[in-house]
């Protein structure tokens, strides 16, 4: 798979091509032949495990380790060492940079496939345990734990880059009486159904939807001031009405409708940062208090 790629590091060539045939029949082997240029590369596209030397000329493999340890979006890579220095103060500190494992050369090639066969299955059962526990199992968008990671990230960069950052909160009107009319199962297929509509009137990349409560949603819309917040609350509601979802015992409409709180900040206006989600709710109480099936912003 494109996206699947063991990264080798070494300044031999000889040592890539060994580690070719090694692991070639089995991985995606892309090289390196310098910390410089291993950077380049891994800016470009993340692998999913660093087989990494240590002698290179410039950046020795110690310092190449600690470099991607320290950075969010490359610490979870796997690192291997594969070295000849072998004693055991040169592995502690391969071990205490970072690496998940260290190799001696000369190497036993069945050993290499075994121990890179590990760490892979490793961290692919890593990588799964996160997502499912940023993933809410009902609707399949974002929980609210990771909202709240999202929003910490998202308000830090609105700030720095000095870009607007909205918020809405949007739940679904009379839910109750459509539980008690149609009964659980039925209410947490609406909830799927809403949950995909709200996720497919958002903007692809800069929008996040996220379920925040039990018919309650969260939408994280970056870079999006309150005239284009209004736009998507608004796409949003009347998506969702067209739908089209029978509820005869709403008290709007005799269909499922949501009710929508929209909040945004600007770099001008710092404190709304963190109080976002309360205005939104705020707002989201208006809506509810004047008749539901509305946007408001306050
Ligand atoms: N089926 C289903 N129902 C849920 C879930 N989570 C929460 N609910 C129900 O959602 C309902 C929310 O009801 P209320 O908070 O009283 O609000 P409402 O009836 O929607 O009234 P308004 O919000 O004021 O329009 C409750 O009956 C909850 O049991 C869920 O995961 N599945």
């Amino acid at each position: 798979m494109a996206d699947r790629y063991i990264l080798v590091v070494d300044d031999q060539m000889n040592n890539i091509e060994t580690l070719g045939e090694v692991l070639g029949d089995e991985h995606d082997i892309h090289f390196a032949l310098s910390a410089q240029q291993a950077l380049v590369q891994i800016s470009q596209q993340m692998p999913e495990l660093i087989l990494l030397d240590i002698m290179m000329p410039d950046m020795d493999g110690f310092q190449l380790c600690e470099i991607l340890k320290a950075k969010v979006e490359t610490r979870d890579i796997p690192i291997i060492f594969i070295t000849s220095l072998s004693t055991p103060a040169q592995e502690t500190r391969g071990l205490e940079a970072g690496a998940v494992d260290y190799i001696v050369k000369p190497f036993n090639a069945s050993i290499v496939r075994a121990r890179v066969h590990n760490h892979l299955e490793l961290k692919r059962t890593k990588d799964l345990l996160r997502v499912l526990s940023q993933t809410d199992a009902l609707t399949g968008l974002a929980n609210r734990r990771r909202l709240f990671e999202h929003l910490d990230a998202v308000q830090d960069k609105a700030l720095r880059l000095d870009q607007p950052l909205s918020v809405l909160l949007i739940d679904v009107d009379s839910f109750k009486p459509y539980n008690d009319l149609y009964g659980h199962i039925a209410g947490d297929v609406c909830l799927q159904r809403v949950a995909g509509m709200i996720q497919s009137s958002l903007r692809s990349v800069t929008d996040m939807g996220a379920r925040y409560g039990g018919e309650e949603f969260c939408c994280v819309l970056e870079n999006a001031d309150q005239e284009l917040a209004l736009q998507i609350a608004e796409r949003i509601r009347a998506n969702i009405e067209a739908l089209h979802i029978p509820h005869l015992h709403s008290m709007v409409l005799p269909i499922v409708t949501v009710s929508v709180g929209v909040a945004s900040s600007t770099s001008s206006n710092r404190s709304l940062h963190a109080n976002l989600l309360m205005a939104a709710d705020k707002a989201l109480y208006v809506a509810k208090d004047k008749g539901r099936n509305k946007v408001i912003v306050l």
